[in-house]
């Protein structure tokens, strides 16, 4: 099967600062894959390549088909992807269902004139669109808070809204950058298991960067591991975790 995404061979230079140097990686549809690495190690650099917020210095990105890399970020968005930020980037003045809503309206079909004249189409796209939201919210156990402002919900809430938002753009590729930062032990369990399901529900790709080895190893199916911007190893977790550099450079005796 032809991979959905394909890096062949991306650097990022900062300056003087190689980020990320020559890596390359593939994911094949409805794969869940982990990216890791100690700080600093180039991973959310790779997400914003993958994304579309730097162009590569060198290298190449394929998508679902289509070269991706030189691409800007909502270019890339209407191709399908659509990623969550290690620093939580809400509308948080805006109600939760807002959020959601703001993303289906990539989708929708009326025309200015309409909106402003607020007429026919205009509505029936309107109660779907809140329909659909409410339906995401509901998945993500925010549902009753659907009408409160972003900024208000606890921390673990808004990773949570923060997904259901990317998922309204309705992606084949979710790249999550740190979703169980900041949230509890029960939590990220929770978390963990809805990320598979996710993953099932909306028949997508999931690109993972997490510090949290009990959730990578956990849910992801293979593991990229980055050290000063180069791949060190890929693997299935089990490869992983016993892989004597990745153990040396980044997991010490934590899963060893
Ligand atoms: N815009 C930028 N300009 C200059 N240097 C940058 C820029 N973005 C990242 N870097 C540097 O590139 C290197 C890789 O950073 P990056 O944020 O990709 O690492 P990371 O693996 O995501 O780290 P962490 O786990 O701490 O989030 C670091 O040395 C960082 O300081």
């Amino acid at each position: 099967m032809e991979a959905l995404l394909k890096v062949n061979d991306i650097s990022m230079v900062f300056g003087g600062l190689r980020a990320v140097s020559n890596f390359s990686m593939e994911i094949k549809a409805g794969e869940l894959i982990g990216l890791i690495g100690p700080n600093g190690a180039g991973k959310t650099t790779a997400f914003n390549m993958i994304t579309g917020v730097y162009t590569p210095t060198e290298g190449e990105i394929m998508f679902n088909g289509t070269r991706t890399s030189g691409k800007k970020s909502y270019q890339v968005t209407q191709l399908g992807m659509a990623r969550t930020f290690q620093n939580i980037r809400l509308f948080s003045e805006l109600s939760v269902i807002d959020n959601v809503k703001i993303a289906y309206n990539m989708h929708v079909k009326y025309t200015l004139g309409e909106a402003i004249a607020r007429v026919g189409r205009y509505f029936s796209e309107e109660d779907e669109i809140t329909k659909k939201a409410l339906e995401l919210l509901k998945i993500f156990k925010l549902e009753d808070k659907a009408y409160e402002t972003a900024k208000n919900l606890p921390y673990g809430e808004q990773r949570r809204l923060e997904i259901a938002r990317a998922l309204a753009t309705e992606p084949k590729l979710l790249l999550l950058d740190e979703p169980a930062a900041g949230m509890n032990p029960q939590e990220t369990k929770e978390l963990m298991e809805m990320i598979r399901w996710i993953r099932d529900k909306f028949s997508l790709s999931i690109l993972l960067i997490e510090h949290d080895m009990g959730l990578v190893m956990g849910v992801c199916e293979r593991i990229y591991v980055l050290e000063y911007g180069f791949c060190i190893a890929s693997g299935t977790p089990d490869e992983i975790k016993n892989n004597k550099r990745v153990i040396e450079a980044y997991l010490g005796e934590e899963v060893s």
